[in-house]
């Protein structure tokens, strides 16, 4: 779908937009807008929020061509589960390393339609808070939307949601993050990334998740 130059990862999904760059409902890139006097977030969050340049985790030196080209990140790929029928997001799709990623990396930003939190698509499955707003990957999105919740899979999540400023755009942004814990291991090469998605997200989809 979309444009022809576009460089679609493997199995994307042919109705859903893939963007390498949040989409905004009306004009409110002002609220993610570090500085702006309309951010939704306060300077004490903004203070303690990671400082990342986006275009360096794809590897680009230009800012530019992330943005306006559509570019799939070489560190995930997105992989059917069809062939894993006791995996519990079987037989749809899951997110996993491509290489080894270090406790606390960002392995990449979540990207979808930023609107204001009221006016965002309540049944959707792929949508996030950013204080006051909502950034929903249902149907615009990049691989970040594949992420699935560790329930039923692993014993505890691997990646983390977090907000972050993305110092190219001087914005605020949601990724997934490899924990950050004692532990310091990683996630491996070949390992499925999955997060925790919350209690909440389960209790309101009783039936969705075994455990
Ligand atoms: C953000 S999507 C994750 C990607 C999804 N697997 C796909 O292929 O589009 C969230 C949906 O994935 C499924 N899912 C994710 N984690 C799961 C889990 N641990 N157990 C069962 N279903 C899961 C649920 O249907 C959930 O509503």
């Amino acid at each position: 779908m979309g444009d022809k130059n576009q460089k679609t990862p493997k199995n994307w999904p042919n109705d859903v937009k893939f963007v390498s760059d949040l989409q905004f409902s009306g004009d409110l890139s002002k609220n993610l807008q570090v500085g702006n006097p309309n951010c939704s977030f306060g300077k004490r969050d903004i203070e303690l929020m990671q400082k990342i340049s986006v275009s360096k985790i794809y590897g680009l030196n230009s800012t530019q061509h992330i943005y306006r080209n559509p570019t799939a990140l070489k560190t995930v790929r997105i992989d059917s589960l069809a062939d894993f029928p006791n995996h519990p997001a079987s037989p749809y799709y899951g997110l996993f390393a491509t290489k080894n990623l270090l406790s606390g990396q960002l392995i990449i930003p979540y990207y979808g339609l930023v609107t204001k939190n009221q006016d965002a698509f309540e049944e959707s499955d792929y949508c996030l808070r950013l204080n006051n707003l909502a950034v929903d990957a249902n149907s615009i999105g990049n691989e970040g939307r594949f992420v699935n919740d560790y329930r039923g899979i692993l014993d505890k999540p691997n990646a983390e949601f977090k907000e972050f400023i993305n110092i190219d755009l001087n914005r605020i942004e949601m990724g997934i993050f490899v924990i950050s814990n004692k532990s310091k291991e990683g996630i491996k090469k070949k390992q499925e990334i999955c997060v925790s998605y919350g209690k909440g997200f389960w209790s309101a989809r009783s039936g969705k998740s075994n455990s």
